[in-house]
Parts: structure tokens; C-alpha cells; sequence
């Protein structure tokens, strides 16, 4: 197959490296300018200097383009690469809002094309293991999923980025940013939708201070002292959601940007009938196993210890460890196998990569979460997934 990225800023090179690493071919990858293009392609090494996305669109060689630009982009990106034919790798949030999200879905189901949205967390191999555990039965019925997600890399209030405008990210920021890919793991896992939302959201810093010049993700500590100006902020730091799922079982997620020292923490601890899972993406090579009648265990991450078929989405031995960059590697790797299957006419490998539908699930939850923020109330959501 052969890939195009679009974007060049923090995760559109991290999304080439991972298809080299997962055997494709990537033509190229296409930034906000020409000679931002010229650079990138340079930096990675890649041939075809596109003039722009409608020229990668039009390119009959191409056959998947990823999409790694802002939020607001990803609607119409998509659209259009769906329009011309090509299989999509999206990154998350899938869209601004559900109405995108689910013309996305629609679109998707009457194409041939493969789609899918990026929720690389499910990729780490010890929370495939978890979600092995959970369907073979050996953790029981969960009764209760504690954690969430926290960062500080918006801490100052110097800090600033595209995603802390609404008009830039979404109306929900940290929720949508980094909160969806708690609320899809925790799907993925259990496979138990959320039915109902509670949320109390907190924006620490109504005003930022925004540079000037453009500002990359991540670059707020290193970049040097320029000049600012204040800017009012209409999307949230921080928030609190209890949750509650599809049978019963309840949840609580806290989401943060502006947790010091909490540099990318997704975090969950999942309370089953039979035993208690929790893991951590800053430690994320061993997983707490939680017994109330016998010593407790750490599981490595080792192909060797872990059941079913989740040694094959784990690429090293035990103690030689897989983090960030591997997860988008294995989604990848997922998603193509199902474009392959698709073009041979065979059923999807399962349990499969994340899904447009997925994508829109979370758009959907997180228009849950801000209406009962704003209206002070639980909110619940349907199977029609609207939210009241
Ligand atoms: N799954 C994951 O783990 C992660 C997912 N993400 C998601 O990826 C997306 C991008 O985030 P991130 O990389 O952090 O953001 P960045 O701002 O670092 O990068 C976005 C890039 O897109 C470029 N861009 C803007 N408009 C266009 C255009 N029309 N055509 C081509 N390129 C364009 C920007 O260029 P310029 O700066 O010149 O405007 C910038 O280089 C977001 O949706 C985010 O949620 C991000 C990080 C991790
Ligand atoms: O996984 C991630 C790490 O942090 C980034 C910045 O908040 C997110 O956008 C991203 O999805």
C-alpha cells in the first residue's frame, strides 16, 4: 500500500516512522506550505513533494492518506479522501461535532474504503491483555473503572496551542484531546458502551497568553521567549465525569492538562468480580493484578506471559520495552491487514482497528459531557447515541 501523511507538526511524522516500521510505503507527507512540505519530506527521507492535499487526492498512486492536521480539519479531509476513493487513517477527535462525525460513518459505509481513527492507546499489548481478560472471563463482572488521563504540558498560562481555542480543537478540549482516548480504551476493554454522563469541567485559566508566531504541540518548553498577547480561552483545563455503563457498572475519569509533573498519564483501574486490573501509559510495560485472597501480581509485558493471541501485537521480548511510538505501529499494522482483507473480499481481522463508529461514539460522548457540565445534571445517551 502506499500512504500519504498530512500534517507535519508533532504526531505526522510519528505516523511515518510507524508505517515504515510496519512494512508500507510512504510516498510522502504534505504540511500547511510548500516549503514547510519540502522540509518534512527532506527531514524523513520521502520522494513525492506534493503541492498540496488536493494533489495527493488527485494522485492515482496513493492509495491511503492519514490525517494528522488540527481537529478542524479532519471533516472535510476525510470527506474528500473518501470522495476520492482513498482508505483513511484519521487522527482523533474523528470530527468538530456529531452531526460531522456521523456523515463521516455514513460516508464511510458507502464507500469502499477502509476508514479509521486513530485511538492508538488500545495498542499498548498489556491493554490488549486486559481486554483478553476481560472476555475470557478472568476478571470477572467490573463492577467499577477509576482514572483518566492527565498532562502538564498547558500548565503555564504562557502555554498555549491551536487545541485551547474551540474554533481551532472543538468546544471540549481536554476531554476531546485525551479524555476520548480514556473513554475508547476503557470501551475497547470491556465492550460495554457508556449510557450516562455526570461531568463538572474547569477552565483554571480563563485568559492565556498566546504567542505571536505558530506554536507546535509540545514545544512550549523549549521554544525561546517571544512576544504574547492575551487571549480569552472558551474550552476546559480540567474535568471531573462520573460515568455510568451499559449494566450497571460505574466509572469516573478525571482529565487534566495542567497537572504538574504529569507529563502524558492515561491511567485506569478496573474493579472485576474476580480480580482488579490497573495500568499506566507512563509505566505502561506492567499492569497491577489485584487479588483479595491471594499475594498480588505485577504482570510484565513478555509475549510469553500474556494469553490468547496478544503475543502477536508485541514486536520485542520481555524487558526489551515497546512504548508510544510501537502503538501506532500495531494500529497500523491492524488497519491494513483489514484494507488487505477488504480487497480480497474476506471478513475484517477482529477484534480490528478503531472504526469511524468509534470515532463518532466518542464525538456523541463528549457532547454528553459538556451539556451536563453546562446544565448541571447527569445526561444519558441513548442507543440512538443522542445525548438528553
Ligand atoms: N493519537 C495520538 O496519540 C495523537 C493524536 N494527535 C492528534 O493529531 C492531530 C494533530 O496534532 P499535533 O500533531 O499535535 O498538532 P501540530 O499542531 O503539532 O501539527 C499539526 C500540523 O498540521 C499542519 N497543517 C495545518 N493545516 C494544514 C493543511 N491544510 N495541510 C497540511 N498540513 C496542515 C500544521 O502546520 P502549521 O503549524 O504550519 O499550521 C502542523 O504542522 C490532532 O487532531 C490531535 O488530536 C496528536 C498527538 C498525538
Ligand atoms: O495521545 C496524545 C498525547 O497528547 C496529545 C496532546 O494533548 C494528544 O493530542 C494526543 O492524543
Amino acid at each position: 500500500m502506499r500512504a500519504v501523511v498530512v500534517g507535519s507538526g508533532f504526531i505526522g511524522p510519528v505516523h511515518v516512522e510507524a508505517l515504515l516500521r510496519a512494512g508500507q510505503d510512504v510516498l510522502g507527507i504534505v504540511a500547511s506550505s510548500p516549503q514547510k512540505t519540502t522540509q518534512a519530506c527532506e527531514a524523513l527521507g520521502l520522494r513525492q513533494v506534493y503541492d498540496s492535499y488536493e494533489a495527493v487526492l488527485a494522485d492515482p498512486h496513493v492509495d491511503v492518506v492519514h490525517i494528522t492536521t488540527p481537529n478542524r480539519l479532519h471533516y472535510d479531509m476525510a470527506k474528500s479522501a473518501i470522495a476520492a476513493g482513498k482508505h483513511v487513517m484519521c487522527e482523533k477527535p474523528l470530527a468538530m461535532d456529531s452531526r460531522q462525525s456521523a456523515e463521516l460513518v455514513h460516508l464511510a459505509e458507502q464507500s469502499d474504503v477502509v476508514t479509521g481513527v486513530n485511538y492508538n492507546i488500545r495498542y499498548y499489548p498489556l491493554c490488549r491483555e486486559a481486554e483478553r481478560r476481560n472476555a475470557d472471563g478472568e476478571l470477572g463482572n467490573v463492577h467499577h473503572v477509576t482514572g483518566g488521563y492527565v498532562q502538564d504540558w498547558l500548565f503555564h498560562p504562557t502555554d498555549f496551542n491551536w487545541r485551547v481555542l474551540s474554533s481551532e480543537g472543538g468546544p471540549l478540549r481536554a476531554v476531546a484531546d485525551i479524555g476520548t482516548h480514556w473513554l475508547d480504551l476503557i470501551h475497547f476493554i470491556t465492550k460495554t458502551p457508556v449510557r450516562s454522563v455526570c461531568a463538572d469541567l474547569q477552565t483554571v485559566y480563563p485568559v492565556r497568553r498566546r504567542p505571536t508566531g505558530n506554536v507546535e504541540t509540545y514545544s512550549g518548553s523549549s521554544s525561546q521567549p517571544q512576544s504574547t498577547q492575551p487571549i480569552d480561552i472558551d474550552t476546559e483545563d480540567a474535568g471531573s465525569i462520573l460515568v455510568r455503563f451499559e449494566g450497571g457498572a460505574h466509572g469516573c475519569m478525571t482529565v487534566s492538562q495542567v497537572t504538574a509533573g504529569r507529563k502524558n498519564c492515561c491511567r485506569f483501574e478496573m474493579a472485576g468480580s474476580r480480580q482488579t486490573l490497573a495500568w499506566n501509559s507512563e509505566s505502561p510495560n506492567e499492569m497491577f493484578v489485584g487479588h483479595r485472597d491471594r499475594p498480588n501480581e505485577t504482570l510484565l509485558r513478555d509475549p510469553a506471559l500474556v494469553g490468547g493471541s496478544v503475543s502477536e501485537g508485541i514486536s520485542y521480548p520481555g524487558g526489551h520495552n515497546e512504548g508510544f511510538p510501537d502503538t501506532f505501529k500495531h494500529c497500523f499494522i491492524d488497519f491494513y491487514r483489514a484494507i488487505e482483507a477488504k480487497q480480497n473480499g474476506e471478513a475484517a481481522p477482529t477484534p480490528g482497528h478503531p472504526s469511524f463508529a468509534d470515532g463518532h461514539r466518542e464525538v456523541v460522548l463528549c457532547e454528553a459531557i459538556l451539556k451536563s457540565h453546562h446544565e448541571r445534571r447527569w445526561i444519558d445517551i441513548g442507543e440512538s447515541g443522542i445525548p438528553s
